[in-house]
């Protein structure tokens, strides 16, 4: 993978969202504004618009029992779990395997009424990172989806327009060793998930209807995806 021309943009670009993930989860005070609450998953998103397009940064803190950071990546990763959780995409194709944990992706969005439909053509990448601040605390496992423009697939050139953005799902697992020598059980394990986006919807859409969009389906998106995993996991060994 270390070869392929994109690399050096992967690696660059996982770092930095991986730092900026962290950096946002300390500073929970400061411009965040909190626009949706359901139990554990908290969403606080900035207002942002550049040449009156809404790309508001959205951040999303949750904390989910039961599973590994590991588990949560890889089922957001792999594509053969994507249609299975995501209910606003409507095909989602493999362009090419940079390598085993490096996909790109071009994926056909449904239309969200009344915005024009949206695709997307982005790199995927799953990394574990030793947690620097705490070396014998868990690891982190992220997984990073950056947009790129490829040529053969100019924007705007079919029904959709294109959306460009940037994701971070980072996953740090906390296992709670039980105290009778027991080996871990799933009922042990804590994954605490930090969520970031920044999404540019490509053309102009009004700002009142993307944030209503994106106040309707983001809550929905998050938890669908880790009910999702908690449920393929629950009779599953351990993936740590
Ligand atoms: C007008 C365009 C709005 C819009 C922008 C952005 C996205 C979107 C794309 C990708 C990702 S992901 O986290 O990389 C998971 C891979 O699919 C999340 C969100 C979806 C919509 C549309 C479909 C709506 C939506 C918004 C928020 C969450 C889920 N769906």
């Amino acid at each position: 993978a270390s070869a392929h021309r994109l690399w050096p943009e992967i690696d660059r670009v996982t770092m930095e969202q991986m730092h900026y993930a962290r950096m946002s989860v300390e500073d929970s005070g400061g411009v965040w504004q909190l626009f949706a609450e359901e139990g554990e998953m908290k969403m606080y998103r900035r207002e942002e618009e550049v040449n009156g397009m809404v790309i508001d940064p959205l951040r999303a803190c949750h904390v989910v029992k039961g599973v590994t950071g590991h588990e949560v990546c890889e089922y957001f990763f792999n594509p053969q779990y994507r249609l299975e959780w995501e209910a606003t995409v409507e095909t989602t194709t493999v362009l090419e395997k940079i390598a085993d944990d490096t996909l790109l992706f071009l994926q056909v969005h449904k239309r969200i009424w009344p915005a024009s439909q949206r695709d997307a053509v982005f790199w995927s990448h799953m990394r574990r990172v030793p947690d620097d601040k705490d070396q014998d605390g868990p690891d982190i496992w992220v997984v990073v989806n950056n947009s790129v423009d490829i040529p053969d697939l100019p924007a705007n050139s079919g029904k959709c327009v294109r959306l460009f953005l940037t994701v971070c799902l980072m996953c740090q697992t906390f296992i709670d060793p039980p105290t009778n020598g027991a080996k871990v059980s799933r009922n042990d394990l804590t994954c605490k998930i930090t969520y970031c986006s920044v999404v540019n919807p490509g053309g102009w859409a009004p700002p009142s209807v993307l944030r209503a969009v994106y106040k309707r389906e983001y809550p929905k998106f998050l938890k669908r995806f880790t009910n999702y995993v908690i449920d393929q996991c629950q009779d599953k060994p351990i993936l740590f």
